[in-house]
């Protein structure tokens, strides 16, 4: 059960979210596309916008609330902090993967002033591929029949623009703070396993995780690094609830972490 009394990501219980959260997945559906895709990679991908550490941007994310979560209301740095030391009780040795839970969700600052401001839809909620057909296991699905890919007959069959097997690498997901933060990682060289960038980059696609559709695009190493996304969607999804995590007392902890896996400080 969620805080609301709730299954978790139930998308049709009658709740005081349910309606907020609709409203948001049919302007998810219905703006990104392929265009769109494309024009925010290539802006975000110059990362000008600010220079800072990653625990400045844990803190920065107090001031975000996701409206495409139906089980949480809580600012985001204690969504973090909870999926980060739930995995670290059950996986000690795993530090790596404390680390990852830690950072997944940072890239949501792009919906923040001085990072764009971008709206909601095209920041949070799950992601899919754009530029071939999009699945039915994605929720609120209809509101696909309103995006302009949707009419285009390279965009709309199962491949789309992508070929059998070709990695998730070489596939355009829909443009939100998993690729975002996937980008700062990269560029600015974590040492971070490829399995939590995997996890940072993909833990919101839920039709591939969690509904198992999508599999025909993926290569070997994606096989490998799905496991641990598996892994780590539990904690992501069930951590979620009112009972704070002290931010102070945890601190050293994650900084240690942090100065192991990322420079001090990084370019967003
Ligand atoms: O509402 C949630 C939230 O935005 C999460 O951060 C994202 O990873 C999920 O996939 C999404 O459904
Ligand atoms: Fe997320
Ligand atoms: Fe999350």
């Amino acid at each position: 059960m969620n805080a609301f009394g709730h299954q978790f990501r139930d998308y049709d219980a009658e709740s005081e979210r349910q309606k907020s959260v609709e409203d948001f997945y049919r302007l998810q559906h219905i703006n990104q596309t392929v265009d769109f895709v494309k024009k925010m990679r290539a802006e975000y991908g110059k990362l000008d916008k600010k220079v800072m550490s990653i625990w400045e941007c844990c803190e920065l994310l107090n001031e975000v609330v996701d409206e495409s979560d139906p089980d949480l209301d809580e600012p985001q740095i204690q969504h973090l902090l909870q999926s980060a030391e739930a995995i670290r009780k059950d996986y000690p040795n795993e530090d790596w993967l404390h680390l990852t839970a830690l950072i997944h969700d940072l890239g949501k600052v792009i919906t923040l002033p001085q990072f764009g401001g971008l709206p909601q839809w095209a920041v949070v909620g799950d992601t899919f591929p754009v530029g071939c057909a999009f699945d039915e296991s994605n929720v609120h699905h209809k509101y696909f029949l309103e995006n302009p890919d949707f009419q285009n007959k390279v965009y709309n069959t199962k491949n789309g623009i992508y070929t059998q097997g070709c990695g998730l690498n070489n596939v355009m997901m829909s443009w939100g703070h998993d690729d975002y933060m996937y980008m700062v990682a990269k560029e600015n060289g974590s040492t971070l396993p490829s399995a939590g960038q995997f996890i940072i980059r993909y833990h919101s696609f839920y039709p591939l995780h969690t509904a198992g559709e999508y599999t025909h695009l993926m290569n070997e190493e994606d096989k490998e690094n799905l496991k641990w996304l598996h892994v780590f969607n539990k904690y992501d999804l069930y951590s979620k609830s009112k009972v704070h995590v002290d931010v102070d007392k945890v601190k050293p902890y994650y900084m240690s972490l942090i100065n192991k896996y990322f420079p001090e400080t990084l370019r967003w």
